[in-house]
């Protein structure tokens, strides 16, 4: 049997609609047009793309895009002072710095300056601690969409299933397990120390893949039926001096065992931004309304 394919990108269309929805009923009723301020350090190719597809989308959806872009041995005292002019930036309601930053960079420091209220990537120790305690806050972007794509494949109620999440990271693995522990699974995250990854994966009915390790997680690890969502983005040489993208799972023979699958690209990737977008019309609306 052949398991569904999750379209994430038509999925991030109908979210990124919604948002365009929300943005122009908050300029229809108060003139802000919601701003999103992206910063990239250094010309790494692939980065350079997200931040393309990132800004198209934003004007897409009615929004001001304003990219920054800044030169690899740009100093940390440089990065820090554009961040306060953009917490100061009327025009300017979500800030995303794009992770990771050059090694002479401390990144736990340029998140710190980002003022909570604009923080979209919800890196924050303000927000991370929000969603730790289920009291609101802007949430992380990709495992938000880890969330609505799973629950495409399973219905709204996720009450009760076993969850694995491989990767343990900031951006990625703790929200993503902090958000399926709210939808009431029971849950396992798992990481470079985990041992017998194999034996956890088949447990699994729920498994996110936030790894950064091409194709690692095989076939026969999956449990049948399962619903497998591969948050990982890696670029990979190809015969010919081409590269091309794959994800965190052998996805041709995952296919042949799951019940869902998200493919990569075009699974988690379209989601992140289409949830970007969402955070900056929240972020928006509460700085135009505070209290609201
Ligand atoms: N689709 C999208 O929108 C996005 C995709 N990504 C992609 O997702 C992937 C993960 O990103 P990110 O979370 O930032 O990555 P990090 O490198 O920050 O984290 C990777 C995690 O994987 C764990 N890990 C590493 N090797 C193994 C192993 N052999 N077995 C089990 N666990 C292992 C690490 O464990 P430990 O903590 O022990 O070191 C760590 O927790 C990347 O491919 C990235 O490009 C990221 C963001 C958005
Ligand atoms: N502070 C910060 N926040 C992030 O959210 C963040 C970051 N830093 N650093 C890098 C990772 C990676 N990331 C992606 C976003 C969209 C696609 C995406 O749109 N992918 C498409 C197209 C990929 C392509 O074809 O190039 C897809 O998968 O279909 C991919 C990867 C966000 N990240």
């Amino acid at each position: 049997m052949s398991a569904t394919i999750i379209d994430g990108k038509a999925i991030a269309e109908t979210v990124r609609g919604e948002a365009a929805d929300r943005a122009a009923a908050l300029e229809a009723a108060t003139g802000v047009k919601p701003g999103l301020a992206v910063v990239l350090v250094g010309n790494d190719p692939a980065s350079e793309v997200y931040v393309r597809n990132k800004a198209r989308l934003t004007v897409a959806a009615g929004m001001a895009s304003f990219e920054h872009k800044l030169r690899a041995n740009t100093s940390e005292a440089d990065l820090i002072a554009l961040v306060e002019r953009l917490n100061a930036d009327p025009l300017v309601h979500g800030i995303l710095v794009q992770m990771p930053l050059p090694g002479h960079i401390d990144s736990d420091r340029v998140v710190l300056a980002i003022d909570p209220a604009k923080d979209v990537d919800g890196l924050t120790p303000a927000n991370a601690g929000r969603l730790v305690l289920g009291r609101g806050g802007l949430v992380p972007c990709t495992p938000q969409g880890c969330i609505i794509l799973a629950k495409h494949a399973l219905g709204p109620d996720l009450a009760g299933k076993e969850a694995l999440v491989i990767g343990r990271s900031i951006l990625v693995g703790k929200p993503v397990a902090l958000l399926l522990q709210a939808e009431s699974c029971t849950v396992t995250m798992a990481h470079s120390k985990t041992h017998d990854l194999a034996g956890h994966c088949r447990r699994a009915d729920i498994l996110v893949a936030a790894v950064g390790r091409p194709e690692m997680v095989k076939g026969d690890w999956i449990k049948p039926g399962a619903v497998v969502i591969d948050v990982g983005i890696n670029r990979i040489a190809q015969e010919g001096g081409k590269t091309r993208l794959v994800g965190d799972v052998a996805y041709e023979e995952a296919r042949e065992v799951a019940g869902a699958i998200t493919p990569v690209p075009g699974g988690v990737g379209p989601m992140t931004i289409a949830c970007l977008l969402q955070n900056t019309v929240t972020a928006a609306e509460a700085q135009v309304r505070p209290g609201a």
